[in-house]
């Protein structure tokens, strides 16, 4: 199976947005690849609650969502669509980070949402309130297909190991980590934090990034750090797609992760202690 890593610039337009987004996974079906990653909030970069609730939709109305189920079918293709920003139901009104993977058939297989909110003072300047526009999920998923066994995570969720070490434990092969990282935490922390979810864990670990400064209309500008990355189950940096939009392919080769823990079989060494 090959894999296709998607690199966008989304901007605070879902309708601008989708357009790009579907030309790049289409070129990436068109080099091979039968599985096609997208990055965190696909659909809608922006800060600016009023925005959002203007153009945000629920899940059954996003057009994102019924346009990449449609590329996907269209194409024949399994589909990661990395997360995107939607409207919810029920008295807590914020949004939802909720990340799709969609089946060759259009099928949504399985949904996730984000567990862990961006919730940081990373410098005077560049401060994050995740947790004031979005309801945190409470559920870790593991998809099966014909593949793999699949782990959704999204963006900040990387920097909680015991996630990552469950979705391994129940099963998965590759862990999946849609980001929209700040330049400042990614230039510091990004590549170390994805090969030691690798190397811990023995799966493939597949990071569709968006990158450079978003053109948004509405609010604060917003800059990420880019890098979209694919890591071994061994931990080597097979992909690294710097700052520029696109795609990257890459073979997938699930024997490497029964591989890679038989060597380091640390996976099933969990023992029982005492708190401190
Ligand atoms: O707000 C949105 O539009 C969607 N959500 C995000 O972009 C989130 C919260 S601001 N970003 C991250 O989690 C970055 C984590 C990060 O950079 C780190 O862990 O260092």
């Amino acid at each position: 199976m090959k894999a296709g890593l998607v690199q966008l610039c989304s901007g605070d337009d879902p309708v601008a947005n989708l357009a790009a987004t579907r030309d790049l996974i289409a070129q990436a079906a068109a080099q091979g690849a039968g599985f096609v990653l997208t990055p965190e909030v696909t659909n809608c970069v922006s800060q600016d609650r009023a925005h959002q609730r203007a153009v945000l939709q629920p899940e059954a109305d996003d057009i994102t969502l019924a346009g990449l189920r449609s590329t996907a079918r269209e194409l024949g293709i399994w589909l990661s669509i990395g997360s995107l920003a939607l409207k919810t139901q029920g008295d807590d009104t914020r949004f939802a980070n909720r990340s799709f993977l969609i089946g060759p058939d259009g099928r949504i297989v399985a949904r996730y949402d984000k567990i862990h909110m961006f919730d940081v003072d990373v410098s005077a300047t560049e401060t994050f309130r995740e947790s004031a526009g979005f309801r945190p999920g409470d559920r870790a998923v593991v998809a099966q297909t014909p593949f793999a066994r699949i782990g959704l995570t999204i963006c900040y969720d990387i920097r909680f190991a015991y996630l990552h070490r469950a979705l391994a434990q129940a099963g998965a092969d590759i862990l999946l980590v849609p980001a929209a990282f700040s330049p400042v935490t990614g230039a510091a922390h990004w590549e170390p934090l994805l090969r030691a979810r690798a190397i811990e864990t023995g799966c493939y670990v597949l990071a569709a990034a968006q990158t450079g400064s978003h053109p948004i209309r509405h609010g604060k500008p917003r800059q990420t750090y880019g890098h979209s990355m694919a890591i071994s189950p061994w931990g080597e940096v097979l992909v690294d797609m710097e700052l520029e939009t696109g795609i990257a392919i890459l073979d997938l080769d699930l024997v490497q992760v029964a591989q890679s823990r038989q060597r380091i079989p640390a996976l099933t060494h969990d023992r029982p202690f005492e708190s401190p």
